[in-house]
């Protein structure tokens, strides 16, 4: 019996969950129809994995990337009731687009389940040997001196990414957040202002253009102990001794003027979210203010920082 099913002991059944076998070209659209159906949550994943039929969403290092999608998704769509669930799968079967769709079937998902199989996905994260991102379902290796407790919510940033990783390693190592003050622009989950502080920083503001990041790393610095002011970008006044900013390409060469303006005479700017070859146009952007380097590369994402002259 899988994590998800229902035995005769195991109490209520929160959730119904209704499992259909797509063709890739019509998982779009049985996607759209499931939204539309009032689907709680829909999620696809590759029918054939873990068999010798699984397919690679992205290329080994120098091959070409496989098509997109794989060739038969398993689409699991979560309902409130049964009634609810079946209904969906009736209503779906006499649509055109269902040709070559089938139904798996209907079947509890208990509260207990959905938290399980939610978590299994999470584990702790090293960053360096003894700084760790721990879910707040883990315990702490033994080896972590330094750590942040984060689960994932609806705001990016829970130490997964490579992007992340990079500004966070740059934080532990480099030295340079402590006694100073530090400004996360573009904050998510406060994930890097929260290393700020855990790492010395005098004084920590966080900012993002979207209110669930602020009310996210609210909650988060709460969670863990941290002094922080998170608001709107607005918030961000003054000149900083090191600003932080892990966002994209584009953004990062617009707020390249606003960025430089705050970084502290002998403060460092740094920069993720920046694929390798977008090195050139970043450094380039940059270059009226402060001269960009490559700091760090992961995964073809790189860390880009500069140092400005002291006073
Ligand atoms: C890739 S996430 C980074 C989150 C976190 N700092 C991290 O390193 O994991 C980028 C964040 O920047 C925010 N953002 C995008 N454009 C922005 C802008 N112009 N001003 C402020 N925040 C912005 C997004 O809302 C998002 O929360």
């Amino acid at each position: 019996m899988s994590a998800a099913e229902s035995g005769p002991d195991d109490g209520a059944a929160r959730w119904h969950e209704l499992a259909l076998r797509v063709p890739e070209a019509r998982v779009e659209e049985v996607c759209e129809a499931l939204e539309a159906l009032e689907a709680l949550s829909v999620a696809v994943e590759d029918a054939d994995a873990d068999t010798p039929a699984e397919h690679a969403l992205f290329g080994e290092p120098d091959q070409p990337p496989p098509a997109a999608g794989w060739q038969r998704s398993r689409v699991t769509a979560l309902f409130d009731t049964e009634a609810q669930a079946r209904e969906a799968a009736a209503l779906l079967q006499v649509q055109d687009f269902f040709d070559g769709c089938d139904v798996e079937g209907v079947r509890p998902v208990r509260d207990a389940d959905w938290v399980r199989l939610t978590q299994a996905q999470f584990e702790p994260v090293p960053i360096t040997d003894d700084f760790w991102i721990v879910p707040s379902w883990h315990e702490p290796p033994a080896q972590a001196r330094t750590v942040l407790r984060l689960d994932p919510g609806l705001a990016f940033g829970t130490g997964t990414h490579p992007t992340t990783r990079m500004c966070l390693r740059w934080i532990a190592r480099h030295g340079a957040v402590a006694g100073r003050r530090v400004l996360d622009y573009g904050c998510g989950s406060g994930i890097l202002a929260m290393a700020a502080a855990r790492f010395g920083a005098a004084e920590v503001d966080a900012v993002d253009i979207d209110p669930a990041a602020v009310e996210a790393t609210r909650a988060n610095a709460a969670a863990n102990g941290v002094a922080l002011r998170a608001g709107p970008p607005e918030l961000a006044q003054g000149a900083y001794g090191v600003v932080l900013a892990n966002i994209l390409a584009t953004p990062l060469k617009v707020l390249a003027p606003l960025l430089c303006g705050h970084v502290a005479p002998g403060g460092h700017l740094v920069l993720a979210g920046i694929l390798e070859r977008q090195a050139g146009e970043l450094r380039a952007a940059y270059a009226p203010w402060l001269a960009l380097q490559v700091a760090d590369a992961e995964d073809g994402w790189i860390l880009m920082t500069a140092q400005r002259a002291a006073a």
